[in-house]
């Protein structure tokens, strides 16, 4: 099985998340885990990431695969790979929620799997992230799980901001000690999408811009004294450039109080045991900013490849921006 199953890994040139982890960790980075949905968006985030010579990971969401079907994802990044050969590439199934939503993916290709069973029981979640481990090590495939629960809307759970449970340290080894994860996420403040926190939550800036809650850095290094070694995982860790919710705000659209995780927070969690960090809503922002802004300068337009193209450019710049100042992943391919 392993073999097979490796061969065929091989042959397609991508790698696990196991030795990206390992050099992160020591080195004092992370690597970025971007979520992909279309062409331009794998095309933007390997090109950034070839370029600077920086491992990167590509993850698929449930929403994802049934949006452009497992088979067109694996074969854009079997692309991405061949186009891009000189840089370690994993393909990670985000926020798995089933043994079999899990199981497919490692049976069609993907070589790391989260398994998020953490609006389960602390008990329920140890035995299905087991039950993934099992199969996926078996198959040579890592697996990501998480204890805590980020606000936002999270496993199809909206989870309203304020009322999301950190996570707790006192049961970090037991957890990994009983499923064996290869990873896990924590939730340390951080949330998905665009519209973090509340404004009760936050204070205001000169301009009036909200600033957040700072992240539970005291609930990390509790994390990282229990698991010494160990990569941790940061989901919901967006930053929300202003410049790109002005640019949508300007050109038609309306996304009031949209604001992120500081980039400074996040390149200090990267320095410690964090070794992925997980980015989805930044890229979505880049590209609707940027195709509005078209649209508006362009009204007589209507070739798709003239408006997907500033949108690719635009996830390639914000990728590079991040393997650049915020993961510090530049020249560790
Ligand atoms: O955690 C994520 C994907 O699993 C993405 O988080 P953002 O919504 O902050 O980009
Ligand atoms: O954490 C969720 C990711 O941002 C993926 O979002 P999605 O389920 O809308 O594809
Ligand atoms: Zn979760
Ligand atoms: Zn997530």
């Amino acid at each position: 099985m392993v073999s097979k199953r490796k061969k065929e890994m091989d042959e397609m040139g991508l790698v696990t998340t196991k030795e990206m982890f390992a050099k992160a960790y020591n080195g004092g980075y992370a690597i970025g885990a971007f979520n992909v949905n279309n062409m331009e968006i794998v095309q933007g985030i390997t090109e950034a990431a070839g370029e600077l010579n920086s491992p990167v990971i590509l993850q698929v969401s449930k929403g994802a695969r049934a949006y452009a079907n497992h088979t067109y994802l694996v074969k854009l990044v079997e692309a991405a790979v061949q186009e891009n050969p000189q840089i370690p590439i994993a393909l990670h199934l985000d926020h798995g929620d089933t043994f079999e939503l899990c199981k497919s993916c490692i049976d069609g290709g993907f070589t790391s799997v989260m398994i998020d069973a953490s609006s389960k029981s602390f008990e329920d979640n140890i035995a299905l992230t087991k039950q993934v481990v099992e199969y996926a090590h078996a198959h040579g495939v890592v697996v990501e799980a998480e204890l805590g629960t980020l606000a936002g809307v999270e496993d199809e759970v909206c989870v309203e901001a304020g009322h999301e449970s950190y996570t707790r340290p006192e049961e970090v080894e037991e957890f990994v000690d009983k499923t064996g994860c290869d990873s896990l996420a924590i939730a340390i403040g951080t949330s998905h999408g665009a519209y973090k926190f509340k404004a009760s939550q936050c204070t205001r800036n000169a301009d009036g811009v909200l600033v957040p809650p700072p992240l539970r850095f005291d609930v990390l290094e509790e994390c990282i004294k229990r698991l010494p070694g160990f990569p941790i995982v940061l989901h919901g860790s967006s930053s929300v450039p202003q410049e790109f919710v002005k640019m949508v705000n300007q050109y038609g659209g309306n996304m009031p109080d949209a604001i992120g995780i500081p980039e400074e927070e996040l390149r200090h969690a990267a320095e410690l045991a964090v070794c992925k960090i997980n980015i989805d809503s930044d890229i979505r922002l880049a590209m609707t900013g940027n195709i509005r802004k078209y649209f508006a300068e362009h009204p007589d337009h209507f070739d798709p490849r003239q408006y997907l193209k500033p949108a690719r450019q635009a996830v390639k710049d914000m990728v590079a921006h991040k393997i650049q100042y915020v993961l510090g992943s530049a020249g560790k391919a």
